[in-house]
């Protein structure tokens, strides 16, 4: 790689500092390859009175996102002839357009998916078609010569076992995409090494707009040189920002971490992601930092089936309806903490959405006598009644109505998705009023649900994390049961299978041993944040199976005389609230 960093250093479009340079990497870790070494002899003493020192400035231009790709490729002086200019735009066209017409393609529309995208298209046509030289020098030396190793490598088997984290289907699902795109063309092996060369290289760089003064917009970029910076966030002594009077891209180094340093070269170290959430960092760059004293976080995602089997609780349906129809995303936030000397996992009990998830686990009313959730297995006529109230043309058709409805909600509860996406009409809570103290029922949505039940007595909290508990308890030891090696030889199968094996223990020792399992009970502040969870997952071809079809009540089960009395109180209220779904509906 030596070679590579010669080359842009000779080709002076780069601005490099005289003191930086390209070597193996100090991390230990062999994933590490190749990183930017600085040495603080070579830096002058006015240099040294600023805060930072430019290492490298990459004009926009030597840059490749999705404008900078197409500004090149429009250029008929990046070719040796208008000839060869338009061969190469028209061939590129050409697959394009066949692209284009892929079924749901604009649904992996993100900027860097095109940017994979062009780049698989110059490793397709560069034999045969003129391809301009910063591209194909790029291409050659860098994307497909390094060595990389992501979950794109084991996707296949990562998704047995680990297929509902939202980012490994996800992952799995784009892979698809570009294999169905190029398998004709290019090899799977090099399909799967330029998606992971060109996730684990990107960065997310901010340019100043024409529009306004202070208006930035970020793009997925690749930054040849600055792209060997590796990442460390206990030892991160530089940052890439832009200049906003030309767009170019800067390498800057903290002089804090020159001063009163020897001459030997130092690491440069920037952060990929200040807050260390280990899943992701693990399926984009392949490697998990090593616990440095800063809080880290995993985000465990239920298995859709375990919830779907989970019947210790006093619902009267699974916890899998219980979330889809409520929306609540079945996952859970971990965080790994120093804490009396002690390294381990705690649960996560600081973010909002852990309010959510523990919805299902509120204890009964009065004594364990009154269940808090009922599902209505009719709840198809309930939708029905709503429909013709709000439609009273359609009233002579309810049985009609009913049957549709009956269709549309088994179909929603049983196909792969996280949501039902219809009015929560199906899931109703018991809770007593805040003005009058009597018990009363509706239906309603998450954030209704939330904000009744912390009116509630404290007390209740206490029992409700205690419920959530052993439920929890009882997924780590499913989990345990179900991983029992990694999914395949891959290092990034083994590190997932260890860093899981590593969250099953410590939190299955400290339930056993009542020790402390919330982060809250900690008393101390989290000063990070995880980062934001991940999105529901979008699984609609999928069909899971129903082990309660025989409780489903069918359809043509009279809608005149269907009563919603008996989960709701505010049957008119909940026309009102949903009535625009039932006229667009
Ligand atoms: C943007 S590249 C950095 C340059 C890379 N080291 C190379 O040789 O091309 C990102 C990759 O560097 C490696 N890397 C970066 N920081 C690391 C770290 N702290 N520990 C292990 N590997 C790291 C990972 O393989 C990651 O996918």
């Amino acid at each position: 790689m030596e070679e590579v960093f010669n080359f842009y250093l000779h080709c002076k479009t780069i601005l490099f500092h005289k003191g930086l340079s390209l070597k193996q990497s100090t991390v230990g870790d062999p994933k590490s390859g190749y990183g930017l070494f600085f040495d603080p002899s070579k830096f002058s003493n006015e240099e040294l009175n600023n805060e930072t020192v430019q290492l490298l400035r990459i004009p926009k231009h030597c840059t490749f996102n999705i404008n900078t790709l197409l500004a090149v490729l429009e250029d008929e002086d990046e070719f040796s002839s208008l000839e060869q200019f338009q061969r190469t735009s028209g061939k590129i066209k050409t697959i394009l357009r066949e692209i284009m017409a892929y079924p749901g393609f604009s649904k992996f529309l993100t900027e860097t998916n095109l940017l994979i995208l062009y780049f698989m298209i110059f490793q397709t046509i560069h034999d045969n078609y003129e391809i301009p030289g910063s591209i194909e020098y790029y291409l050659n030396n860098v994307l497909m010569s390094i060595e990389v190793e992501s979950a794109v490598d084991p996707i296949e088997s990562l998704a047995k076992d680990y297929g509902h984290y939202p980012q490994i289907f996800g992952l799995q699902e784009t892979l698809g995409l570009f294999k169905d795109l190029f398998q004709e063309y290019l090899d799977a092996s090099d399909i799967k090494h330029l998606y992971s060369a060109i996730i684990s290289r990107c960065l997310e760089i901010p340019e100043k707009t024409d529009t306004g003064d202070y208006e930035f917009s970020v793009h997925s970029t690749l930054v040849p040189i600055l792209d060997f910076s590796n990442h460390d966030n206990t030892q991160n002594n530089a940052y890439f920002d832009v200049d906003p009077s030309s767009n170019d891209v800067l390498l800057l180094l903290n002089t804090d971490a020159i001063r009163g340093k020897s001459s030997k070269p130092i690491e440069v170290f920037i952060s990929y992601m200040p807050t260390e959430d280990l899943l992701p960092m693990l399926i984009t760059y392949g490697f998990i930092p090593d616990f440095k004293e800063t809080p880290q976080f995993w985000t465990i995602s239920f298995d859709r089936e375990f919830l779907r089997d989970y019947t210790e609780l006093d619902l009267n349906a699974n916890l899998r309806l219980f979330y889809k129809w409520l929306r609540i995303n079945p996952v859970i936030s971990l965080v790994k903490y120093k804490h009396n000397d002690q390294i381990r996992w705690f649960i996560n009990d600081t973010t909002q959405e852990f309010g959510s998830l523990l919805l299902p686990f509120i204890p009964p009313l009065d004594n364990a006598k009154i269940a808090r959730w009922t599902y209505d297995h009719t709840c198809h006529l309930t939708f029905t009644k709503m429909h013709c109230l709000v439609n009273p043309e359609t009233n002579e058709h309810a049985a009609l109505v009913a049957e549709n409805y009956h269709s549309l909600i088994e179909e929603r509860e049983l196909n792969g998705d996280d949501f039902i996406h219809l009015p929560p009409l199906a899931w109703s809570l018991r809770y007593k009023d805040a003005e009058s103290g009597c018990l009363r029922q509706r239906h309603m949505n998450c954030d209704e649900a939330t904000s009744i039940l912390q009116q509630e007595q404290e007390q209740d909290k206490t029992k409700t994390k205690f419920r959530f508990v052993s439920f929890f308890r009882d997924f780590l030891k499913y989990r345990k049961a179900r991983i029992t090696k990694p999914t395949s030889n891959s290092s990034i199968s083994r590190l997932l299978f260890e860093q899981e094996q590593e969250v099953i223990n410590d939190l299955t020792t400290a339930i056993d041993s009542n020790s402390t399992i919330f982060f809250s009970d900690l008393n101390t502040a989290l000063n990070t944040e995880p980062n934001k969870f991940p999105p529901l997952r979008f699984h609609n071809d999928h069909t899971e199976t129903n082990k309660n079809k025989d409780k489903l009540v069918s359809y043509f089960e009279n809608p005149a005389s269907y009563s919603p009395d008996s989960f709701t109180d505010s049957f008119q209220d909940e026309i009102n609230q949903y009535a625009v779904f039932f006229r667009d509906g």
